[in-house]
């Protein structure tokens, strides 16, 4: 057996307690081993000042976005999306998204993240890379048949379902797939209700996933057009269960939450878009109060503007306070629930948990750092003061897809090259 020990550190449990412990990880399962006081293995690595986590979960991301990184700013959703991301994104060649998609990886490991969910186009270009990478991801192709014609639209959605069938369980497993209608507005009725038929036909491990009641533009026609609110609107379509999972989930009322709850539908909170996009704060301590299992997302890096889920878990905190105006709202614990246990469980992937026999999906945060110092209560540093450069290791499936903060599965110094011309070129091809 081919084991490593991470030893002389801390491990947060998944009761968010803090043991002292070792872990002895089998690189041939990629899953751990032991984790106890005395649990040692032929190679010892020494991670004292350490605190072992499970890999961090981003729950929604358009990773390719990292190309528009910063291209446009200060804008709400609507305008963001049609006057400046979508015009540009038509430019996009397979090519820019692999390299997209690299840069993400990058940024991701670099800060402890291990599994995403990612929605966008050119899928068998990410899954190449969540390949290389040795990332977990649940990957769709985005649908939108508004402003296509039918033909086009049914083309769209055709690919969503066949990039759903063929990737499935790709990379050992580590990638699952989901049919991915980009929302309920973007994405005529007709071809939503066939999602619904072509899920309930599928393989049990393809799941869902749609941007939901981000915006009230987004919710406002729903209820004009079909007098009831958006999430009745899925409900009805059959879009609901414990195999979907939405993005934001800003404007809920009180019948959305309890359908939400009723059906076990996922949600993944994204605070730090739903901020910079002015759409408004998502009632996740009424959405946890309620039995609902709710996620962290970064969305794209154009709207955030970088992937780390440390902020994530910060700004979840701190807004989730701020909109109830109650200092108890969305605890420490819950953000980083949200980040590792629940964020796995929304998007139906292993890990998020460290325990004997699990996925070795871990991170190694370096707390020996002025920012970190007392450590009082670890949980309260991981949501209120812990970064993604704290990160030392990041463990993926027993492997190191980084250690000692050196990338070990993808050449970053030329990614960031590469990834830097092909966003130059992208936008002179989208604005000449
Ligand atoms: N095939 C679709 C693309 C869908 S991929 C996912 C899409 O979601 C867009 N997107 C990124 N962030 C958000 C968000 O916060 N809300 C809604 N859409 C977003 C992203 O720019 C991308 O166009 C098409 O023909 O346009
Ligand atoms: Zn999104």
């Amino acid at each position: 057996m081919d084991t490593y020990c991470l030893s002389g550190g801390l491990v947060l449990t998944p009761e968010l307690d803090v043991i002292s412990a070792n872990v002895v990880v089998d690189r041939d399962s990629g899953t751990i081993e032991s984790i106890s006081p005395d649990a040692s293995a032929p190679e010892m690595i020494d991670i004292s000042g350490c605190l072992v986590t499970p890999g961090l979960v981003n729950g929604h991301c358009h990773g390719a976005m990292t190309l528009l990184r910063g291209y446009a700013d200060d804008k709400p959703l609507d305008a963001w999306l049609r006057e400046d991301i979508w015009p540009v994104e038509a430019e996009l060649t397979p090519e820019d998204i692999r390299v997209g998609t690299e840069l993400a990886a990058v940024e991701m490991i670099r800060s402890g993240v291990t599994a995403f969910a990612d929605m966008y186009f050119a899928v068998d270009e990410v899954a190449s890379v969540v390949d290389t990478a040795g990332l977990r991801a649940r990957l769709g192709h985005g649908v939108v048949t508004v402003a296509k014609n039918e033909a086009d639209a049914w083309d769209d959605l055709e690919e969503s379902f066949d990039v759903a069938a063929s990737l499935s369980g790709r990379a050992d497993g580590r990638i699952q797939t989901a049919v991915m209608p980009h929302s309920l507005t973007t994405v005529g009725e007709a071809y939503l209700q066939a999602v619904a038929d072509w899920l309930s036909e599928a393989d049990a491990e393809i799941g869902l996933h749609l941007h939901a009641n981000e915006t009230t533009d987004e919710v406002a026609p729903i209820v004009t057009e079909r007098n009831m609110r958006p999430i009745e609107y899925a409900s009805e379509l059959g879009l609901l269960g414990e195999n979907t999972f939405l993005a934001h989930g800003v404007h809920l009322d009180a019948t959305e939450i309890e359908l939400l709850a009723e059906t076990d539908t996922r949600v993944v909170h994204c605070p730090a878009s739903n901020m910079k996009l002015a759409s408004g704060i998502a009632p996740i301590q009424e959405l946890i109060d309620a039995g609902i299992t709710v996620g962290l997302g970064t969305d794209g890096a154009a709207s955030n503007n970088d992937l780390d889920v440390f902020d994530e878990m910060r700004d979840a905190a701190m807004i989730g306070k701020l909109a109830t105006g109650n200092a108890e709202a969305v605890a420490a614990a819950s953000a980083v629930q949200m980040a590792t246990s629940w964020g796995a469980e929304a998007i139906g992937l292993p890990g998020g948990q460290l325990r004997e026999g699990g996925v070795a999906d871990l991170a190694v945060i370096d707390f020996d750092a002025p920012h970190l110092t007392p450590a009082h209560d670890y949980v309260s540093h991981l949501a209120y003061a812990a970064r993604g450069s704290d990160v030392r290791h990041t463990i993926c499936d027993g492997q190191f897809l980084m250690q000692d903060g050196a990338l070990q599965t993808l050449a970053e110094a030329s990614i960031l090259d590469e990834a830097a011309d092909a966003a130059v070129s992208l936008v002179d091809r989208a604005t000449n």
